[in-house]
């Protein structure tokens, strides 16, 4: 990115409109803030939006563009620009071991295997994990996988990673860990959730519901109003409809 004024995350006009259904419209996200939120009831279009800013799915209107990149025309540059972790790293996760698991990001992304290793060993040292290198995935615990997911990531040295709900279903305990962990991370964080909680610290928040924005801002101005209406529709019953 040499142009100033760029934004490492430009979103415009997004739409995306499968079988003629709207499930985005018109979502504009350009930001160079380090601590991104995008926060939504269940439904709103979320996890579509991750999946179109990392370029997994391609838009069917607007444009996407991180550092640059056309994410969902140009894959090879897309994996070095931003990643993704999932909700649930079983998802993710498709080796046996833990560094066959961070190294595939890494063969894909052209590095030879002898170079591949090394990173891998370097990232798990980092991590004071190294001792993980030969362990089989299906031993560990959903949030040492987790983790494991999200050193696959940071292996591939992305400029941004998008979190979509990363602590769901972990005890306190982890999701206080990995919470630390990703907080000392240095690179830009999108971080996807229904709670608001969790964005205690953020600097911008996208509010997203029926696919719409809703508000977009300075995170301390959109997360008390986002609070406030879940708690209004929190007290009524719209958990009776049927529609939608
Ligand atoms: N390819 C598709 N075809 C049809 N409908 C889709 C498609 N992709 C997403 N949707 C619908 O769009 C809506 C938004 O889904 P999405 O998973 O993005 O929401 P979300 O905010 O992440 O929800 P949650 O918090 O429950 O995970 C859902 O009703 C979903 O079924």
């Amino acid at each position: 990115m040499t142009d100033p004024s760029a934004h490492l995350i430009d979103m415009q006009a997004i739409g995306f409109t499968p079988e003629g259904k709207p499930v985005l419209a018109d979502i504009d996200l350009r930001s160079n803030a380090r601590r991104i939120g995008v926060v939504g009831r269940n439904g709103s279009g979320k996890t579509t939006l991750a999946r179109i800013m990392a370029g997994l799915i391609d838009a069917d209107q607007g444009k996407v563009r991180v550092a640059g990149v056309d994410v969902a025309k140009d894959r090879k540059a897309a994996l070095g620009v931003i990643g993704i972790l999932f909700q649930n790293p079983d998802h993710q996760i498709i080796f046996p071991t833990v560094e066959e698991e961070i190294a595939f990001g890494l063969l894909q992304q052209g590095h030879p295997k002898e170079e591949a290793g090394r990173i891998v060993a370097d990232t798990l040292s980092s991590f004071g994990k190294s001792h993980w290198a030969k362990a089989a995935i299906h031993q560990l615990s959903q949030g040492q996988r987790q983790l494991v997911c999200l050193m696959s990531v940071l292996a591939m040295r992305p400029k941004v990673i998008i979190l979509d709900e990363p602590f769901a279903g972990l005890d306190i305990p982890t999701t206080l860990q990995l919470q630390r962990t990703l907080d000392a991370i240095d690179l830009t964080l999108v971080h996807i959730t229904h709670d608001p909680a969790v964005l205690a610290g953020y600097d911008e928040v996208l509010w997203i519901d029926q696919g719409r924005t809703e508000m977009i801002g300075v995170a301390a101005q959109v997360l008390p109003a986002f609070q406030d209406r879940m708690n209004q529709i929190g007290a009524g019953d719209d958990l009776s409809d049927l529609t939608g």
